[in-house]
């Protein structure tokens, strides 16, 4: 199954919390509230792609990454229309293996699926090099992926997010999946 990947861990966790005490505003107020930011989604290197509107500083919340939630199971169904078309819009939640453990990141929870119902965060095409990246939620007991700005970004600069590892060993044998 391939699928973009957001990572959990407990050092994630704990940042989390500690982010949320903060709360400047909190995430989870702006992901219930359905904050966004305006980006312009148009042709791009790879397909659509999605361009900052105007400057915004890091930390900015783009806004939630909404889907269809999957169970594993049902993603690995999908995963093979989406890989014929070319075009993967799932979003995996993995959780890190323990400290010491051989094992490797496991899925963790529902898959969301914005292929047939999403919003333009699903535009964000992958980069080793990303300006975004994706943070996971309990908002209310479900699980929810927010998009924030990981650094400043100008205008007119393409939104970027690291799909992970996953992402790119499953797609190694598609031509057109290169890793930039
Ligand atoms: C979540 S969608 C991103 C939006 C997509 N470009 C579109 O036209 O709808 C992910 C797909 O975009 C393409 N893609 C994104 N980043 C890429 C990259 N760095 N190299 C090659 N293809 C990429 C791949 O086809 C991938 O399956």
């Amino acid at each position: 199954m391939h699928g973009l990947v957001l990572i959990t861990s407990s050092g994630e966790k704990q940042k989390r919390n500690a982010e949320h005490k903060r709360c400047k505003p909190c995430q989870n107020v702006q992901m219930m509230r359905g904050d966004s930011e305006p980006f312009e989604v148009k042709e791009g290197k790879y397909g659509a792609g999605a361009f900052a509107v105007r400057d915004m500083p890091k930390d900015t919340y783009i806004g939630e990454y909404v889907g269809e939630l999957r169970t594993p199971n049902e993603a690995f169904q999908e995963s093979f229309i989406q890989k014929y078309r070319d075009l993967n819009y799932s979003f995996a939640l993995l959780e890190e293996p323990q400290a010491g453990s051989a094992q490797r990141n496991s899925w963790a929870g529902p898959i969301v699926d914005s292929h047939y119902m999403g919003n333009a965060t699903r535009s964000l095409n992958h980069s080793s090099n990303p300006n975004c990246e994706a943070m996971s939620r309990f908002v209310n007991g479900e699980p929810r992926v927010g998009i924030k700005t990981r650094c400043a970004i100008k205008k007119g600069e393409e939104l970027l997010m690291d799909y992970g590892e996953i992402y790119w060993a499953q797609n190694a044998t598609d031509s057109s999946s290169i890793k930039p």
